[in-house]
């Protein structure tokens, strides 16, 4: 089997790459020219660890290819893999726009039996709505089945998540659609869950919910842990240990941020409003959300007063670390409400760069920590890349004009920290 990814975002260059170390023959397709040219020589457009190197082997290995040729690309493969983006609406619902976009070009060039796998984040529904796309778009009447693959990897660790997945669901209304997918993943060793299309949309939508879920409970948490003085790291620590609670995602913090909470959270919120049931529980997970990053910024008030004319540093943009992606970044909100209140800022990330929005002459981005911390009157983490924690913190003190240390993700050791001289504060943690 050939197989054809359109789209070559995070998800659709991981899966052809995942594919392609599979043995299968790969084709990634993209309307972006520029996305598909630099692919084609091995190079990323995007942050990702291991990725370049992966896709190098592959470019070089013949296993991949890349094109911007959606006709002779849907015509030349039997599986199709629908990977474009599904931004939010301005009233939080999906856009189905490059999805429905993605299942004209099929229906229109198709020359015979296609298995069209959708892998994008979708609301329920949409593998009845794709089929219809698909038939409706078709100039000759061929045969295609259309699936559900949803996908879980997370940004910063896309490969390992792909290759070695916890589970695969594939959602599928025919034996022989379900029966092709199982044998394209034959040799990834996980539990495979075969359902329906409209269950395996809905696992994806739940999955994601509930991590959200996680975080807000455990970030509300962190709240009261502050004026009982009780380490909320040590209440999740044993929270986690009970294996029905489970360690992961009880990380408080600034909240979530990227490309995939934020967004489907608030389609999965709209879905249930369309059909008229209220979901409490996650719309309060959203509300505590979007009020998080504030909590840090209280903080910062309530030490250094007004922020107008502060130089504050920030140590971190990207939404979390291992990536370049800003989208929804908690750090984004946090300068932007630092600029409305009048305040200096500076910034300081690896790999992300300042958005367009936040070139302005007060805010100031180096990779640089020692740069970015001169004359500072505090500084914020809000991003936990591990460079941050190797810091020579005593020698960074001095630099500092007052050293007031805010830990927007409680990744720095309180005590040492307070040892070293600074005024420490954590979420929940000091
Ligand atoms: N980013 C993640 O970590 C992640 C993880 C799991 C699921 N998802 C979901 O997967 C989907 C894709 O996410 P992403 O982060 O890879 O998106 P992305 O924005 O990085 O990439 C999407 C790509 O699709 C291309 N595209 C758009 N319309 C096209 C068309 N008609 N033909 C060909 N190419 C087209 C775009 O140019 C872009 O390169 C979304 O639904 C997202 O919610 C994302
Ligand atoms: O204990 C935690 C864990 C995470 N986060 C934050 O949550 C956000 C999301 O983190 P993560 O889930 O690691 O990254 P994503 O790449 O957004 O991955 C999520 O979204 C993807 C897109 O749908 C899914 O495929 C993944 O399974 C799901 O984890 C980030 O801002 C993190 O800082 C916390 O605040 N506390």
């Amino acid at each position: 089997m050939n197989i054809l990814i359109i789209g070559t975002g995070y998800v659709g260059t991981t899966t052809a790459l995942v594919f392609a170390e599979m043995g299968w023959k790969v084709t990634g397709l993209d309307t972006e020219l520029r996305k598909i040219e630099n692919l084609r020589q091995g190079l990323l457009y995007f942050y990702e660890p291991g990725l370049d190197e992966m896709l190098i082997k592959h470019t070089g290995s013949g296993r991949l290819q890349f094109t911007t040729d959606k006709a002779k690309a849907i015509r030349d493969n039997d599986v199709i893999f629908i990977c474009v983006g599904t931004p939010s609406r301005p009233d939080g619902s999906a856009d189905l726009r490059y999805v429905q976009q993605v299942a004209e070009d099929i229906g229109e060039h198709m020359n015979g039996y296609k298995l069209i796998v959708n892998k994008s984040t979708v609301p329920v529904g949409t593998q009845e709505r794709v089929t219809d796309w698909v038939r409706e778009a078709q100039v000759h009447p061929h045969p295609y089945d259309v699936a559900s693959n949803p996908e879980f990897l997370r940004e910063g660790k896309a490969l390992e998540d792909a290759l070695h997945p916890e589970r695969i669901v594939i959602g599928a209304d025919s034996d022989h659609a379900s029966g092709l997918l199982q044998q394209l993943y034959a040799s990834i060793n996980c539990p495979v869950i075969v359902t329906s299309p409209r269950t395996a949309e809905l696992i994806k939508y739940a999955s994601n919910a509930f991590l959200a879920a996680k975080i807000s409970f455990v970030n509300e948490l962190a709240r009261l842990c502050d004026p009982l003085e009780v380490n909320i790291k040590e209440v999740a620590l044993g929270m986690g240990l009970d294996s029905r609670i489970g360690p992961k995602f009880l990380q408080a913090g600034i909240g979530y941020g990227g490309s995939c909470f934020p967004k489907d959270v608030a389609a999965l919120l709209l879905t249930a409003q369309e059909l008229n049931v209220r979901l409490q529980v996650l719309q309060h997970v959203v509300d505590v959300n979007q009020t998080q990053y504030l909590y840090l910024l209280d903080k910062v008030r309530n030490r250094l007063g007004t922020l107008a004319h502060k130089k504050i540093a920030l140590f971190g943009l990207a939404f979390k670390p291992d990536t370049d992606d800003i989208r929804e970044a908690p750090a984004v909100r946090i300068i932007q409400t630092l600029l409305q209140e009048e305040a200096e800022v500076r910034i300081c990330d690896p790999v992300a760069q300042l958005p367009a929005e936040l070139k302005v002459s007060s805010v100031a981005f180096s990779t640089s920590p020692e740069e970015v911390l001169d004359g500072a009157d505090a500084v914020l983490l809000c991003t936990e890349w591990p460079m941050f924690r190797d810091l020579d913190w005593t020698r960074l003190k001095d630099r500092m004009s007052r050293p007031n240390l805010f830990d927007g993700r409680n990744f720095l050791d309180a005590g040492r920290m307070t040892e070293l001289g600074f005024y420490y504060e954590g979420i929940g943690y000091k």
